[in-house]
């Protein structure tokens, strides 16, 4: 029988162990995809809901009963002769010791290592999400002081993914903060994003945010960053991060935000709407609080983008 046109849901875990590491499992080497990496996870049957096929799948497969699961991405990829749609979770806490029940090759990885591996195509986006945080600052600051305090605070909070929108500063302070908050989130393991007018030859970032005029303005992917982002409105702009091959978005605004108060809040149901046709991590920006991160995931989103949001004390 042909599978042509087949559509499959999918039930896939992310299982991190108490270490933050991987559990990746090998496919058989004449399933579907065979001998390329996978995350463990199967096909819904029929009328099963997903967070059912996913601790039954778990269980089949590595041997684990699921504890705790919160959605991570939907991926929609069509194979030629199947279309899947990954629904993709992160497994945080489950009981049992992994084996491969199968008597496949498995290993668990640091979230870095993935790239070494080989996984299907429609994995790409998988990977960033896992290897990305929850949480997604923006530092501004109307002087080299305040954007250094900014940092400051933003990084005590914990968080590990920064994008550098400081503006309108003299280009020698701009320059002098850029070095001081580069040097912090090196000494800290924070990633990096530019998003500002500096040199190309003094940024030394590890990413690059791009604004989206400067999305619209890009045929191709930006060479030489292990990040880049972009600032997304809109289902246009979304599609053309996705399309140039960009590891992650913000979409904005969810709420309404007196930064931005003429522009028109997208809302929940709206945002989800939206990620329902995107393959790329997407952080919710625009009023929304730290606090809102159980909603955004369930939206489908990342998790949360924002500015003033990270410089209160948690
Ligand atoms: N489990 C899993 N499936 C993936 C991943 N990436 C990906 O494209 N797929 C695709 O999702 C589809 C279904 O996955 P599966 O073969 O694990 O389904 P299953 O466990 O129910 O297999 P079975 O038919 O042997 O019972 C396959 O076409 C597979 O290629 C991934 O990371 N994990
Ligand atoms: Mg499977």
């Amino acid at each position: 029988m042909s599978n042509h046109n087949q559509h499959l849901h999918v039930a896939v875990g992310v299982i991190r162990d108490n270490d933050g590491r991987i559990l990746i499992t090998q496919r058989a080497k004449h399933a579907h995809q065979g001998g390329l990496w996978e995350f463990p996870g199967g096909k819904l049957e029929a009328d099963e809901p997903v967070q059912q096929a996913l601790a039954r799948e778990l269980a089949e497969e590595v041997g684990i009963q699921v504890e705790t699961a919160t959605p991570l991405i939907k991926i929609n990829h069509d194979y030629g002769d199947r279309h899947v749609l990954l629904d993709v979770w992160n497994v945080s806490a489950f009981a049992g010791q992994a084996r491969g029940c199968e008597g496949q090759a498995m290993r668990w990885i640091d979230a870095e290592q993935l790239k070494e591996f080989t996984f299907p195509a429609a994995n790409i986006p998988i990977i960033a999400a896992a290897q990305l945080p929850h949480y997604y600052a923006i530092l501004e600051g109307r002087s080299a002081t305040e954007a250094l305090d900014n940092c400051q605070r933003i990084l005590a909070n914990g968080v590990k993914l920064l994008q550098f929108r400081v503006k309108s500063l003299p280009i020698a302070d701009l320059q002098t903060v850029f070095e001081q908050v580069s040097q912090l989130c090196r000494q800290q393991q924070v990633s990096l994003l530019v998003n500002a007018d500096l040199p190309v030859d003094t940024v030394n970032a590890q990413g690059l945010h791009l604004s989206s005029r400067a999305l619209l303005a890009c045929h191709e992917r930006p060479n030489g960053y292990r990040w880049v982002a972009a600032s997304c409105h809109n289902l246009d702009e979304l599609q053309h991060a996705e399309a140039l091959g960009l590891d992650f978005a913000v979409l904005a605004p969810i709420q309404a935000t007196a930064s931005h108060p003429d522009a028109t809040p997208l809302g929940w149901q709206a945002l989800s709407e939206l990620l329902d046709h995107i393959n790329l991590p997407v952080f919710a920006l625009g009023g929304l609080g730290r606090h809102d991160l159980n909603r955004a995931l369930a939206a489908g989103a990342q998790g949360i983008a924002g500015i003033s949001t990270f410089l209160a004390a948690d």
